[in-house]
Parts: structure tokens; C-alpha cells; sequence
């Protein structure tokens, strides 16, 4: 018998198997007890089957659908070794108060054993508005740190390894004022540039889509990404200059598969917009880098992971012709999932994060955030904060997922998943594709409405209680212990604001003058904006300032709301 027929036989006999358990066993069964719920969803509505097979994956072609871990197209993970080599980054997001404060913080969580920096910005120096301003009152501090100035940034940064450590910074709008200021500090440090290592999150097209805090119309917004690209490929090397984010959009409520499709649609009109400014895909590739969220559904969320390498590896050597494997390489952080804590019996989300963390480990994350169990009431606390570190710690020493790589890879349910998820995401970057790439959807309110329409369902399904969450519609506590929440000291605006103004009084004005109008110039023409905001900081322009003086030239964007 010939190989084929043998093949054939063999599907044949399992199809027959397969419909001889369905009619004998499973039915019969189903007629006396019926299943637990009409339908068992994905995130987006669609019906997960009860039992996978290898008929399932009949036609997977192992080595260019999965492939080994290391190579393309990275469905197994971005490294050989993965975990075996190094674990992923321990990076817990932190920051509030001022930077002295924040620093603190920072010390605390290396002193217990987290491996890389996240800081978490204020919405002042988000918006670009400094802490005096009229914008920045009764929110300096709340929801990260306050940074105004190079003084700042020295003290946020002060004692910090810069050439050891990597740093990640949550800014978009003013990632570039940001990125300058982590610069100079490490300029006058006398580190050279090419050991700083860390990430600037610069996502405005999700901004705009998801988060909110964007300042200038969508078309200068993506040069100012693209100056920063070129300005990272000769000075900061190491940095990834991009964290291309489907965080917020699934906190927004998207499903899985939007999630991967969104992002990756972003991706793509920033690898299209940095070549249009003239820039060699295999150059810059390399250092985009991706965010995403870790949500409840295990098995969905492993899934979601595998399919989102895939499917970049595939745009990047096919739709780019990248051609370094570097290029093609989706490295990501995750975050659990803000949106699915609870304030009703809070510590249940020790669990919750648990949970999370072990799927995005099994996913293949290269940096992780566990969310701490009282972030539905408020900032974290020293103590909750530990306890969300300890939990990548249990994960990473005691269970042993980190021992073997991909470990889910063949299992006949994640690699349906990561086939259909792969597949749902590709359909809404041809959406996009058909509106004219991402600037266009966005512009059209398309990933809103999207958005908004899973997120409506979402809300739907927990209120028929259909999606149980534990300690809300289902086993509801008769009453809850009261929680110790951390509290921002109304001071710390008071005492912010004073140090800013004692800094502007002590400066060059003809300085900041020269630079902001160097700036403004470079702006309206087709200089590189990075080196003229390196210079503008060191001279202690504020951030508010460079944000004002880009204002000016690029305007600021206004809301298209889409119902
Ligand atoms: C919700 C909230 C809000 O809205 O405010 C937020 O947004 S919070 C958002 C917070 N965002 C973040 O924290 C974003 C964090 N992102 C990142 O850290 C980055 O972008 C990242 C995802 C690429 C991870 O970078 P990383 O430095 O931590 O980790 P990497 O995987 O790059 O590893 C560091 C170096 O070790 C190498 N390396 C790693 N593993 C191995 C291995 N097994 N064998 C050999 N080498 C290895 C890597 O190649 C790299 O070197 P080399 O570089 O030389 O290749």
C-alpha cells in the first residue's frame, strides 16, 4: 500500500471512530444529562468544540505553521531556549507621587527581585502639561509619577543601574520628550548610549482607538514616531523604540481575535510609515515590540500569543520582504488583565493574576506585569505589590512550565485555537486594508465601533450572568472586610509644583528661547525633532514646554466620537 492510501486510511478509520463516539457514547449521554450551558464561547462569541483531534489539525504543515522555537515562523517563541536560557522580565508597572517617591518604589521592587523598570507617568506629563498648569490640577502624582524636567528624571532615576537595567516607559504623546530625558540623564552619567536598553510604549494609533492620551492629529504624531525610530537605529540601539499595544484595546473590550487584528494592523501602518520616511525594514524591525493584554480564557489567551507571532513573522518576510529573522520576531510584554479585577472580595484576584500569568508564560511573554489584588480600589500598596511579584516568582521557580518550551505546542485544542485566532486577525487586517490602512479605520471610528459592539456583548453576558465571575453575579459575599488603600498625599502637587517654579526661575531664558524656537523650526520643516528635544531638556525646557511648542506647528487632535 502506498503512503497515501495509507494517509487516507487512516483519516477515514479516525473520521468513522470519531462519529461512532458521537452517536454511541456522547449522545446517549447528552439525552440523560445534557451539558452544562447551550453554547461554550471564545471571547468573540464564536463556539468552542468540546473535543479536539488531530483531525483538527489535518493539513497543519508542522514545519511552516509551527516550526522550532527561535526560527520562523516563531509560533513556539522568540528564543531556542526560552526560559531554559533566561526567564522572561519581571517588570512590575510603578510609579506615583513624585519621583523621589516612585525611585523608591523602584529600589523596593529590585531589592525583591524584579528584573526590569516600568514607570508609570502621571496624566499631566501624558497630556504634555506641566504640574503648574492649570490642566495638571488635582492630578499631579495621582496615576503615576509627575515628571516636569531633567531634575526630575535625575531624581526618578537616581542609583538606578541605567547601564544594567532595562527601563520601560508608559508615554505615548510625549514619548519623545521622555526617551530625550532618559538620554541626557544618561549622557551626563557618562553611560553611552549604546548600553541603554529598555522600551518607550509611543503607541498614538491605539491612543486614539483605546487609551486617550494623545495630543496631536494622527499624521505628525506618526512622524514624530518615525523621527524617533531613525533617532533610536544611530544613537539608542538597544531601545525598543515601540510597545505596539493590544492592551488597551481588549481593557476597552475587544475580543481576543481584535486584539491580535488591531495590533498588528497598528504594526503595520508603523513599519509603512517608517519606510516611507526612508527607512530599511531589516534597520528598524528589530526593535518594534508589542504589548498585550492576559485575559481570563486560558486556553484562548495561550492561543492568542502563538497566533499573534505567527502571523507577524508572516507580514514581516511576506507584505515587507524583511529578511533578517530579527525582523520578523514578535517579542512582547503582557499584562493581566486590569478590566477582569474585582473590587467585591478583592483577594480573589490573587487567583485571578495567577491564573493569567501562567497562561502568558505559556504563551511565550518576554516581559510580565501581575497586576496587584487591590488595583480595582487603587494604586498598589507596598505589600500588594510584593505579593503580585512573588506570584511570577512561584511561576517561574516552583511549577516547572518554564522548564520545557511551548509547552502546549501539539495539543489539539490551543493549536486550533492559535489557527483560528490567526485566521479572525488576518480578516480584520484586510478590513483595514480595504479602508486604506489604520490612520483611515481610526479616522472612520472603525476599531471604535468594533470595539464597542464585543464590549456591549461582554457586559451583556455578565449581566445574564452567562459569564460567571466569581464574588459578583455568583457567589456573593454577605459582607466585605474593609481594604487599606493606598493614598496619594495631596503635598506631593503642592511641593511639585514649587520645585518646577524654582527651576524655571533659575534658567538661561535666552536658552530655552533658542531651543524651542530650534525646535518649533524643525518641526514645521524635516529635521529629526529627537536631537532638538535632547537639547531642549539638558537646557531645562520643561515638558510642558515641548509640548506647547509642538502644539503650535502640528495642532492637537479632537475626538471623531463614534456611537
Ligand atoms: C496599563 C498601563 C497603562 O495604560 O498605563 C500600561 O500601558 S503598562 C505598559 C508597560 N509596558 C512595558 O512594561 C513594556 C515592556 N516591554 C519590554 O520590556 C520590551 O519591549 C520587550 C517586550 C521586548 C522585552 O524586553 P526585555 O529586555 O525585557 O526582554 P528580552 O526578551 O528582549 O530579553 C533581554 C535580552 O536577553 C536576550 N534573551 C532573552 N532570552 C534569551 C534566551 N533564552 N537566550 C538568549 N538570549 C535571550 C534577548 O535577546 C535580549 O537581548 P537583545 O536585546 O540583545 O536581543
Amino acid at each position: 500500500m502506498s503512503e497515501e492510501s495509507r494517509e487516507e486510511e487512516f483519516w477515514a478509520a479516525l473520521h468513522e471512530a470519531d462519529a461512532r463516539w458521537r452517536d454511541e457514547v456522547l449522545q446517549p449521554l447528552l439525552e440523560r444529562f445534557g451539558e452544562r450551558r447551550e453554547r461554550f464561547v471564545r471571547s468573540d462569541g464564536e463556539e468552542v468544540e468540546a473535543v479536539y483531534g488531530p483531525h483538527h489539525q489535518r493539513g497543519q504543515d508542522f514545519l511552516n505553521d509551527l516550526g522550532f522555537p527561535g526560527s520562523y515562523p516563531f509560533t513556539r517563541g522568540v528564543q531556542p531556549t526560552m526560559y531554559r536560557g533566561r526567564l522572561w522580565t519581571m517588570r512590575q508597572y510603578a510609579g506615583f507621587g513624585d519621583a523621589a517617591q516612585s525611585n523608591e518604589r523602584y529600589r523596593y521592587l529590585l531589592s525583591q527581585g524584579t528584573t526590569g523598570l516600568s514607570v508609570a507617568f502621571d496624566l499631566p506629563t501624558q497630556m504634555g502639561y506641566d504640574s503648574d498648569s492649570p490642566r495638571a490640577r488635582g492630578e499631579v502624582g495621582k496615576v503615576g509619577v509627575a515628571i516636569d524636567s531633567i531634575a526630575d528624571m535625575e531624581v526618578l532615576l537616581d542609583q538606578l543601574p541605567l547601564d544594567k537595567i532595562s527601563t520601560s516607559m508608559t508615554i505615548n504623546a510625549t514619548a519623545s520628550t521622555l526617551l530625550a530625558l532618559y538620554v541626557a540623564v544618561a549622557d551626563a552619567r557618562g553611560i553611552d548610549r549604546g548600553k541603554l536598553r529598555g522600551t518607550i510604549q509611543n503607541d498614538v494609533l491605539k491612543e486614539y482607538i483605546a487609551r486617550g492620551t494623545y495630543i496631536y492629529p494622527p499624521r505628525p504624531s506618526m512622524r514624530i514616531i518615525t523621527d524617533i525610530f531613525g533617532f533610536c537605529q544611530a544613537e539608542v540601539p538597544k531601545w525598543n523604540t515601540v510597545s505596539i499595544s493590544g492592551y488597551h484595546i481588549r481593557e476597552a473590550g475587544s475580543t481576543a481575535v481584535q486584539e491580535v487584528g488591531f495590533t498588528l494592523a497598528n504594526g503595520i501602518a508603523y513599519v509603512e510609515a517608517a519606510q516611507a520616511a526612508g527607512l530599511d525594514v531589516d534597520e528598524f524591525a528589530g526593535r518594534l515590540s508589542f504589548f498585550f493584554n492576559v485575559h481570563n480564557n486560558f486556553i484562548e489567551e495561550v492561543a492568542k500569543f502563538r497566533a499573534a507571532r505567527r502571523l507577524w513573522a508572516r507580514i514581516m518576510k511576506e507584505r515587507f520582504g524583511a529578511k533578517k529573522e530579527s525582523s520578523m520576531r514578535l517579542r512582547f510584554h503582557s499584562q493581566t488583565a486590569g478590566s477582569t479585577l474585582t473590587a467585591q472580595q478583592p483577594q480573589v484576584n490573587i487567583v485571578r493574576v495567577a491564573m493569567q500569568a501562567l497562561a502568558s508564560v505559556m504563551g511565550g511573554t518576554q516581559s510580565l506585569h501581575t497586576n496587584s489584588w487591590d488595583e480595582a480600589l487603587g494604586l498598589p500598596t507596598e505589600a500588594s505589590a510584593l505579593m503580585a511579584l512573588r506570584t511570577q516568582q512561584v511561576i517561574a521557580h516552583e511549577t516547572g512550565v518554564a522548564d520545557i518550551v511551548d509547552p502546549l505546542a501539539g495539543s489539539y485544542a490551543v493549536e486550533a485555537l492559535t489557527d483560528a485566532i490567526e485566521e479572525g486577525a488576518r480578516d480584520y487586517i484586510a478590513r483595514y486594508d480595504a479602508i486604506g490602512g489604520a490612520v483611515q479605520a481610526i479616522e472612520a471610528g472603525f476599531p471604535q465601533s468594533e470595539i464597542q459592539e464585543a464590549a456591549y456583548q461582554a457586559q451583556l453576558a455578565q449581566e445574564r450572568s452567562e459569564q460567571v465571575i466569581v464574588g459578583v453575579n455568583r457567589y456573593k459575599a454577605e459582607e466585605e472586610a474593609p481594604v487599606a488603600i493606598h493614598q496619594i498625599d495631596p503635598e506631593v502637587e503642592r511641593s511639585q509644583v514649587a520645585r518646577l517654579r524654582e527651576l524655571k526661575a533659575s534658567r538661561a531664558a535666552s536658552e530655552v528661547e533658542r531651543c524651542r524656537a530650534g525646535l518649533a523650526n524643525a518641526a514645521r520643516g524635516g529635521d529629526n525633532l529627537m536631537p532638538h528635544i535632547v537639547e531642549a531638556v539638558v537646557h531645562k525646557v520643561t515638558l510642558g514646554e515641548v509640548a506647547d511648542t509642538l502644539r503650535e506647528v502640528f495642532g492637537e487632535y479632537v475626538e471623531n466620537v463614534v456611537f
